[in-house]
């Protein structure tokens, strides 16, 4: 197509006339019998009459007059020098007004006769205006053909590589085309219990993709009164086929959301990651105690907040979120069993690979994380990723040292955690080992 351009182009910069039939190309030899600056390509009389575009050799336009004048006729030889073969014309029997003219053959005057009449069909024929609107129309309808072709490779392009396709039907999936499509699987919890190693760590596979930041479309009013286009802009482009993956760990303890999320997607994969509740509520803690000292914001100390008179303080608000059973049951009010994944956040800082093995399962993604994506980093005290030759370990944010609390306070927590654990182990139907 470029080629087809340029061709036409080329073709132009060549110097087309407004009449192809008569055109005028630059570069082209002139013959002896062609006068300086006259239209080469087209056949000029040796007797100089009329040439076969039907133009009068002997038209003499301004210039030739100035060069006349100064005593110079039109291809440079002196006045003189005509004047005597004026003269010699003239002895033979010919006279006219056209200037340049060369000896006539023996039979000149039929020659010139039949160059006549040739010239005269030639004339009506380049010089009819319908003709010149022939040709012009001819030109603008190729140059039109030329754009729209054009025009067509273009769109294919812009279609076909660097432009996202943004969706608007929330479910659109295109077989050739990137778009940001609601997630198929959500990490909705627990804040502490390691969603950000899961969130990158299923990051690893080649047909998942996650959305780098919280999105917090369910839990909170505000965003979810933004509507459900909101919620797909904020994830990532993926191509038919990739699961979308993002992670908010405040959906699972915000009673708002099961219904919410259900009536969105009754389809979409939960994945529940926890911890030992009572760790997971020191790591809670030390997280906001380590936001309020950052903002010079007034804290207490953990086992002010914790106990009341000695006693657990069943309304600290660390403390409820760690009630895992209580948030659970809302979930499994909507949701089967079968479609939420419970991670084991404690094994997965251990050794992360046989946990996602498992997530990759519950996917229904084909096993592409390898053993070989994590090395454990001596100096972070955790298991780092690997993939592609680059190396990624999640912020000091994660593994932060946890608040000091108090040997007899964490012994009255685990106790009072006691029960609220067994009750989450028979509904989940998973044990795990903590306090
Ligand atoms: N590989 C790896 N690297 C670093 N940290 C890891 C990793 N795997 C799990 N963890 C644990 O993740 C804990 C933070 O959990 P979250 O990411 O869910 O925290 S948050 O709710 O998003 O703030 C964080 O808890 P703390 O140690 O209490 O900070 C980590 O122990």
């Amino acid at each position: 197509m470029a080629r087809g351009k340029s061709d036409k182009l080329s073709n132009k910069a060549g110097g087309l006339s407004s009449s192809p039939g008569c055109q005028r190309r630059r570069g082209a030899v002139r013959d002896k019998f062609t006068p300086r600056g006259a239209f080469p390509h087209c056949t000029y009389p040796r007797n100089g009459a009329i040439n076969m575009c039907g133009r009068k050799m002997g038209v003499v336009d301004g210039s030739t007059k100035r060069k006349e004048s100064e005593g110079w006729n039109t291809e440079g030889r002196r006045k003189s020098e005509d004047e005597s073969s004026e003269r010699v014309r003239a002895r033979r029997g010919y006279s006219g007004d056209i200037p340049h003219i060369r000896e006539p053959s023996e039979n000149w005057s039929e020659d010139l006769k039949q160059w006549q009449s040739t010239a005269v069909v030639y004339q009506r024929v380049c010089a009819h205006p319908l003709v010149t609107m022939f040709w012009t129309l001819l030109l603008a309808l190729i140059l039109l053909l030329v754009l729209q072709a054009q025009l067509y490779v273009c769109l294919r392009e812009l279609r076909s590589s660097t432009i996202p396709v943004i969706s608007v039907n929330p479910n659109e999936t295109t077989n050739s085309s990137t778009s940001r499509r609601i997630p198929g699987a959500i990490i909705i919890g627990v804040r502490k219990g390691g969603t950000r190693a899961l969130l990158e760590m299923l990051n690893l596979h080649p047909d998942v993709e996650v959305a780098k930041a919280e999105v917090h479309y369910f839990n909170m009013d505000e965003n979810f009164q933004k509507g459900l286009d909101w919620y797909r802009a904020q994830m990532p482009l993926t191509l038919a086929g990739q699961v979308t993956v993002e992670k908010t760990p405040g959906y699972f303890t915000a009673p708002v959301v099961p219904a919410r999320m259900w009536s969105v997607n009754p389809a979409v994969k939960l994945l529940l990651i926890v911890r030992d509740p009572a760790e997971r509520l020191v790591s809670d803690y030390t997280q906001v105690l380590h936001n309020r000292i950052q903002q010079n914001k007034p804290y207490q100390p953990l086992e002010e907040l914790l106990l009341r008179r000695g006693h657990i303080n069943p309304n600290y608000k660390a403390l409820q979120r760690s009630l895992y059973h209580q948030h659970l049951a809302r979930w499994l009010a909507l949701f089967p069993r079968e479609q939420i994944h419970i991670v084991d956040g404690e094994a997965l800082i251990r050794d992360p690979f046989p946990e996602l093995q498992k997530a990759e399962k519950f996917l229904e993604l084909p096993p592409r994380i390898m053993p070989d994506n994590f090395y454990f980093n001596t100096t972070k005290g955790f298991y780092c990723l690997l993939s592609a030759g680059h190396d990624k370990c999640l912020d000091e944010s994660k593994g932060r040292p946890h608040a000091p609390l108090s040997n007899e306070a964490f012994q009255k927590l685990c106790r009072f955690l006691r029960l609220p654990n067994q009750i989450f182990f028979r509904m989940t139907g998973q044990n795990f080992d903590w306090c």
